[in-house]
């Protein structure tokens, strides 16, 4: 008798579902063994394969985030193709889990687009362990808050020259911030002189960061999962994107090692500044090194060299331009830090480090430029190593962490009227109020990956805003009329955000503003840079 052939097709067919049942049901035991009954948090209903692909929200992800915390409180779950990712909508439990928990939930999403974007070099995104450890302590070696003071005198020079530029290139600002912050960056890092903003390096910097730019939640979901179409030929629809992020892979290279080899030759010429340099010089030195290790550590020099710039540069930038825009909109706020200026400087000479504890009224305008526009609305995303439980519910290990940032920046609970820049938020009778949350505890990050830029980022945002509100008067940009435009704060919707819009009129307060300036910078550039 004959045997149809569909039996014998059947057979395979019949063993691969029994395997596949089997896993499937080997997979539900071992989570109920992980999860020890503990629930997943809660969070929108997950679609079969894709999860809550279609819940990520696509534009400003921040928002989309927050309205999640609303509905699903202040630990949300999704998943997306597998992966799980918890959405942290409350200080207080970011608090717990990313610095309480922080040897649980260091860990970084290996991403191949951070490769693509060039910024494979970047330990902000290396994943937790000992190669990561060992550039964040040569980082924090250079930039902790005790060597960071060190700096002051090349970030107040760079101010001022900034806004010696800026009296004579009002129409320039953009430009000019952008100027202040990464040259600054260059000569503390590399002892290199940049005197204008028309420097290529300035650009080198920008373009640099530009594929970071680019990434957002869903495109970064989607390559994340579809990593062909990083790879897609060039007439391809959809290459485009792959595209933009590759030109960063030029500029970021120059950066890690001709800027770095630069300084090098400079320092066995005699430079003294450079002082990543120098370390790597001396360390060559010590012949109880083997050549492997030198190399290591040449490699990690190089890389936290670059990082400062880096992160040196777009951050305090974004920050900075956000607060121009919101200045634009606050005479009262210039007026009040102005009349602080006058009482606790005075008009004979310009703001120094050692004015800062007297400027309350300056320091909260630093605090309210930080929680008022998120260079990085959502943080950088964390992840945890092993299986954990967190207010009763089950977190499973590699779960990708978001705390977000501006969600709890912009809680009316905690700020009132957040939308509002209002300085004043921090004040009490005369002094910052401890009770009102520092927005630093926010939007810098948390735990064993906080930001150690911090102290480096704080301190050029103080001389800056406080020298340029000694100086200058802000106001709204003008129509072909003469008319004021008001131009509300739109924030970018990349990984990193900057304001769409930050056109402003800048003008010096008073001839006599302009007039110390100018004095000041002769001397200062013939002592600093
Ligand atoms: C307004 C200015 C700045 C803001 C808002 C900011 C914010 C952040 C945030 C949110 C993170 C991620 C922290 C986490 O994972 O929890 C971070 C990491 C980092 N920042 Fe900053 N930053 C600023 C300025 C700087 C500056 C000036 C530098 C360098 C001089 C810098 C260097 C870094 C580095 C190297 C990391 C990676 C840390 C790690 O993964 O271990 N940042 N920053």
């Amino acid at each position: 008798m004959a045997i149809p052939l569909h039996s014998f097709m059947n057979v395979p067919c019949a063993f691969a579902i029994c395997f596949l049942v089997l896993l499937y049901l080997r997979s539900i035991i071992s989570w109920r063994a992980r999860a020890r009954g503990s629930p997943l948090p809660p969070g929108p209903k997950r679609l079969p394969l894709v999860g809550n692909l279609l819940s990520i929200p696509r534009f400003k992800p921040w928002l989309g985030f927050r309205d999640l915390t609303a509905q699903y409180g202040e630990i949300t779950y999704l998943e997306v193709l597998g992966q799980s990712i918890l959405v942290l909508g409350s200080p207080s439990v970011i608090f717990e889990l990313l610095e309480k928990r922080s040897a649980n939930s260091s860990d970084r999403t290996v991403s191949p687009l951070i490769q693509l974007a060039g910024q494979g070099y970047n330990f902000a995104f290396m994943p937790y362990g000992q190669f990561w450890r060992r550039h964040r302590r040569a980082f924090w070696q250079h930039f902790h808050s005790g060597v960071s003071e060190s700096y002051w005198p090349i970030q107040q020079a760079y101010a001022r020259d900034f806004l010696v530029k800026l009296l004579d290139k009002p129409t320039q600002l953009r430009n000019l911030i952008r100027y202040n912050f990464s040259a600054a960056a260059m000569k503390v890092v590399y002892d290199a002189e940049i005197v204008d903003e028309q420097d290529d390096r300035i650009e080198m910097i920008d373009v640099g960061f530009a594929g970071l730019r680019e990434l957002t939640v869903s495109v970064q979901m989607l390559l994340e999962f579809l990593p062909v179409l990083g790879n897609l030929p060039d007439w391809m629809p959809g290459s485009g994107f792959a595209r933009t992020l590759t030109r960063s892979q030029a500029p970021s290279d120059h950066l890690v090692h001709v800027e770095f080899n630069t300084a090098r030759t400079n320092v066995e010429q005699g430079a003294k500044g450079a002082f990543l340099v120098s370390e790597l010089l001396a360390r060559s030195g010590q012949t109880t090194q083997t050549k492997e290790v030198l190399e290591e550590d040449e490699l990690i020099l190089k890389n936290v060299a670059a990082v400062a710039v880096e992160g040196g540069s777009d951050t305090t930038f974004s920050t900075v331009e956000g607060l121009f825009l919101a200045l634009s909109h606050h005479p009262e706020v210039q007026k009040k830090a102005q009349a602080e200026l006058d009482t606790v400087v005075g008009p004979h000479r310009l703001p120094e480090f050692s004015d800062r504890d007297s400027l309350v009224y300056i320091n909260a305008v630093v605090k309210e430029a930080l929680r008022w526009h998120n260079v990085l609305p959502l943080g950088v995303g964390h992840r945890t190593v092993e299986d954990d439980e967190f207010h009763g519910y089950f977190i499973p290990a590699g779960t990708t962490v978001i705390g977000n940032a501006w969600g709890c920046a912009h809680d009316p609970a905690i700020y009132p009227d957040p939308d509002t820049f209002n300085p004043d938020r921090f004040i009490k009778d005369g002094q910052l109020d401890p009770n009102v949350l520092d927005p630093a505890s926010l939007v810098f990050g948390w735990g064993r990956r906080i930001c150690p830029g911090r102290f480096f980022a704080d301190a050029a945002l103080f001389i800056t805003v406080a020298s340029l509100l000694h100086t200058f008067e802000i106001t709204p940009p003008l129509d072909a009329y003469g008319n004021p435009i008001r131009i509300e704060l739109d924030a970018s919707h990349g990984f990193l955000s900057y304001p769409v819009d930050s056109r402003c009129t800048v003008k010096p307060r008073s001839p006599e503003a302009a007039a110390l300036l100018r004095a000041s910078h002769v001397q200062e550039i013939e002592e600093v840079l």
